[in-house]
């Protein structure tokens, strides 16, 4: 599959994002700003990451999720917890930081603040039945299966 990307910030070129081994689910994304960003504990900012990618492949998506080590560490995940790129989207990817931790972090220009994954998509067609055939589940769930 080719994707298409379009820089928007040329400190993106010497730091395209790519995979950092042969087995990498994710491509890290950096925060395409100008001078050091501090979010306080408990608030979000909306951070660009200087390029723009067009999947143009409905079977495609593009996840954002949070690198482990900021997440872990310093608290800082995403505000919509993960971020879905629709395949048609042509914008510049944006990086919503939540800093879920008790103290400011500083984020640094063209830091390394959260991963892409692509994933599979299934659009099915959706039929419009009375009755489901019964399954072994049924309709339990919400820990119907006991705790442990
Ligand atoms: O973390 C994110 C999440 C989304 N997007 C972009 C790509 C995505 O295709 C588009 C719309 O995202 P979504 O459908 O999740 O947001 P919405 O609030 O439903 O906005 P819209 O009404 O534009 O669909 O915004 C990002 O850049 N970063
Ligand atoms: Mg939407």
């Amino acid at each position: 599959m080719k994707a298409q990307i379009k820089i928007l910030d040329k400190r993106i070129s010497g730091n395209m994002p790519s995979y950092a081994s042969a087995g990498s689910a994710g491509l890290d994304l950096r925060a395409a700003i100008d001078e050091p960003l501090t979010i306080e504990s408990g608030k979000c900012e909306l951070i660009k990451t200087g390029f723009a990618l067009f999947l143009n492949d409905p079977s495609y998506a593009a996840m954002l999720l949070p690198r482990s080590g900021l997440g872990h560490k310093h608290g800082i995940v995403l505000g919509n917890l993960v971020g879905l790129i629709d395949s048609d989207y042509q914008g510049e990817l944006m990086v919503s930081c939540w800093n879920r931790s008790d103290k400011p972090y500083t984020i640094e220009p063209m830091e390394r603040i959260a991963q892409l994954v692509i994933v599979p998509v299934l659009q099915p067609e959706f039929e419009i039945v009375e009755e489901f055939q019964a399954s072994e589940r049924g309709s339990s769930g919400f820990g119907s299966s006991g705790r442990s």
